[in-house]
């Protein structure tokens, strides 16, 4: 099934009443989104249909009109699924399905089939599960007689046709399954995160919209490493939801220092509920970062909204207070000026080209490492392994070997220079 692509039809309400508010997000922007939602899941967009209605309808969203002209013109296209731009209520899926007469899905639905095709860790894909049970449970008398008949495809991958015949008592016991494996993961997790703190490595967390570059930009910064070969590459690609599980790697400053750079899940709007909850654990790492870096794709037309969304997800992770650096990605595209606010530390940069990733670097330095202190140092012979650690971890720019010790020229962060005060000439 999986390499025959479906051919969908996607359907959007235009909620044109006087309460829209006002930062609602636009319904042509919307609809690319679900046009590139679509296609990730391995779908072939065949056209969209927008309705423009003061509200929604209760029993179908749509006004029944409508869904019978949606019928005729599926039949016409020979559509195989319709998807729908919001969530549904089991009693509206069921009605559509009736008059449309082929599948029917929802943009939730949607979402959790992409990210149940693309979890790889054990946490991520006891998480897609739950929320996939989650929100079958209210929906389970509306999986009838159509669904078993259109098998398999996007909406029903993940835990598997079967399971979404089997009762509410028994998707209640694999919830309560799922969440206790979720506490033992999340013991483990715990475990490594203490480990890492341990080695007292500075964290850098790239956050963003999907597709902004995130992944990309952490195999640049990642390069830098001299551990670094290219089966470290975290994987990307022009795709929404390419990442979906936190990875952590190795990189250096400028100054030889290392640090730890934490690529994660991007952020799409309308984001189903408890997917939201499943992020919110999984991007627990971004709270213990030192550093986040809000990575924007600047060729975006949306890019502001963009911005916003994923502000948004940072505040609910309550991590404002953590230093930000917005980097705008992928200027070589760019053929308009981007407004950044004054106060912001923005940086703009091309993965593609390389432009600006040694100045991204710098400014990483400077949040992380605070005040820099370039010196000569004069460490006496008896004192060697002083000279070692220092040439191991610092960018020593010069040294020399005279009568009364070794002459080094070295750049020393605040907590370095405290330490080798005693040995500092100017
Ligand atoms: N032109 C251009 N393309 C870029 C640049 N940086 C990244 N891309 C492309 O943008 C696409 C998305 O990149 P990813 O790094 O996978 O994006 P991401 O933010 O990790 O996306 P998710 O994991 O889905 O959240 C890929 O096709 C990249 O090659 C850039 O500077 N310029
Ligand atoms: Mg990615």
């Amino acid at each position: 099934m999986d390499n025959v692509r479906e051919k969908v039809l996607l359907v959007g309400l235009n909620i044109t009443n006087v309460f829209r508010k006002k930062d609602d997000i636009e319904i042509d922007v919307s609809m690319d989104e679900l046009e590139e939602l679509a296609k990730a899941a391995g779908a072939e967009v065949v056209d969209k249909v927008i309705q423009n209605r003061q509200s929604r309808d209760a029993a179908f969203y749509i006004g029944k009109g409508k869904a019978e002209e949606i019928k005729a013109y599926c039949e016409s296209l020979d559509i195989d699924i319709v998807i729908f731009n919001d969530e549904l209520s089991g009693a509206q899926m069921r009605n559509l399905e009736e008059i449309i007469g082929i599948k029917v899905i929802d943009r939730t639905a949607l979402i959790l089939d992409i990210f149940a095709q693309r979890a790889l860790s054990k946490e991520g894909k006891l998480q897609v599960e739950l929320a996939q049970l989650k929100y079958r449970l209210p929906r389970l008398s509306g999986l009838g007689k159509e669904m078993s008949r259109t098998g398999a495809g996007i909406g029903t991958r993940g835990p598997g046709e079967q399971k979404l015949e089997i009762d509410k008592r028994h998707i209640l016991n694999r919830i309560s399954d799922i969440k206790r494996e979720l506490r033992e993961v999340k013991k483990n997790r715990e475990v490594q995160r203490s480990q890492r703190l341990k080695s007292n490595l500075p964290i850098v967390a790239l956050v963003g919209y999907t597709n902004a570059g995130k992944s990309t930009l952490t195999n640049e910064l990642i390069k830098t490493h001299k551990e670094y070969s290219e089966d470290k590459n975290v994987f990307s690609k022009d795709m929404l939801f390419a990442t979906l599980d936190i990875t952590l790697r190795k990189a250096l400053l400028p100054n030889k220092r290392e640090f730890l750079v934490v690529d994660t899940v991007g952020f799409v709007s309308k984001l189903p509920h408890d997917l939201v909850e499943a992020f919110k654990a999984t991007l627990e790492e971004v709270k213990y970062a030192d550093l986040i870096l809000h990575v924007v794709d600047a060729s975006n037309k949306n890019y502001d909204l963009q911005i916003n969304t994923t502000l948004e997800v940072l505040r609910e992770l309550k991590v404002l207070e953590t230093p930000i650096i917005t980097v705008f990605n992928k200027v070589d595209k760019l053929n308009y000026e981007v407004n950044a606010k004054k106060d912001e530390d923005v940086v703009f940069i091309s993965c593609k080209t390389g432009y600006n990733i040694d100045l991204l670097l710098e400014k990483i330095q400077n949040k992380i490492m605070g005040n820099l202190y370039n010196v000569t140092l004069l460490i006496p012979y008896n004192k060697g392994d002083i000279f070692n650690t220092i040439k191991n971890k610092t960018n020593v720019e010069r040294f020399e070997y005279k009568e009364n010790g070794i002459y080094v020229e070295v750049i020393l962060d605040e907590e370095d220079y405290g330490r080798y005060k005693e040995y500092i000439l100017i």
